[in-house]
């Protein structure tokens, strides 16, 4: 694609993709459910998103998600990690690519066949540890273009059930869209009958702040 962006088709089996629609479901409904995130200007995204590990609401990451019931959300769980340790290590061919990737926090992204999300950079993270970018259901177009500008150069790509999209390197900060569903190509098998889901791994270079009852001295 781009240095440090790598498309990888039918990354994922059937099966991942199954168990993954099946947690995703899960933590949709809760601790914070699923919701169409409120933009400061006041508008809303048309994509319904749903976050683990840290709430993200433009433009920063907490742990509670005070712009949907102020509930702590979801860990992350340890084999997600893995996933996207694997996954880093097959995009980039390379079996050390993943060592020491710890993301902390999924954006699950479900896109209705009318859902968009405009040209945008993932920049709320302080980290610059590549994201990793899964796709279940119907399949999408995804706009993939360049550092500096939200316009052209981009590039026009589907994005189908199972692929592996990793923005890493000097591609991590590329500015990228996704201006149309195409409705009706997934595949039911997944267990999403219609619509795209989209999980998203990041590392957000945040820690949480230690508490005085953590430390020894504080006993
Ligand atoms: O749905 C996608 O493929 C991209 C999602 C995305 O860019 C984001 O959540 O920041
Ligand atoms: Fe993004």
């Amino acid at each position: 694609m781009a240095p440090g962006a790598v498309h990888v088709p039918g990354w994922l089996t059937l099966e991942q993709q199954r168990e993954l629609v099946i947690a995703c479901r899960g933590w949709a409904t809760g601790p914070v459910p699923i919701r169409h995130t409120k933009l400061p200007r006041g508008g809303v995204m048309s994509v319904r998103t749903v976050c683990i590990g840290w709430h993200w609401q433009p433009y920063a990451y907490t742990r509670t998600a005070d712009d949907v019931n102020g509930a702590r959300v979801a860990e992350f769980p340890d084999w997600m990690v893995e996933l996207g340790r694997r996954a880093l290590a097959d995009a980039y061919d390379d079996e050390t690519a993943g060592e020491g990737y710890t993301p902390d926090t999924a954006l699950i992204n479900f896109y209705d066949a009318q859902a968009k999300l405009g040209m945008h950079q993932d920049k709320d993270e302080r980290s610059s540890a590549p994201v990793v970018s899964l796709t279940i259901g119907d399949s999408c177009v995804f706009r993939f273009g360049n550092t500096e500008t939200r316009t052209k150069p981009y590039t026009d790509l589907e994005l189908g059930s199972g692929d592996l999209f990793v923005f890493g390197g000097p591609s991590r900060y590329a500015y990228h869209a996704v201006p149309k569903i195409l409705p009706g190509t997934g595949d039911p098998a997944t267990g999403l009958r219609s619509g795209r889901l989209n999980i998203t791994m990041r590392v957000t270079g945040l820690a949480d702040p230690v508490s005085f009852s953590d430390h020894p001295a504080g006993r």
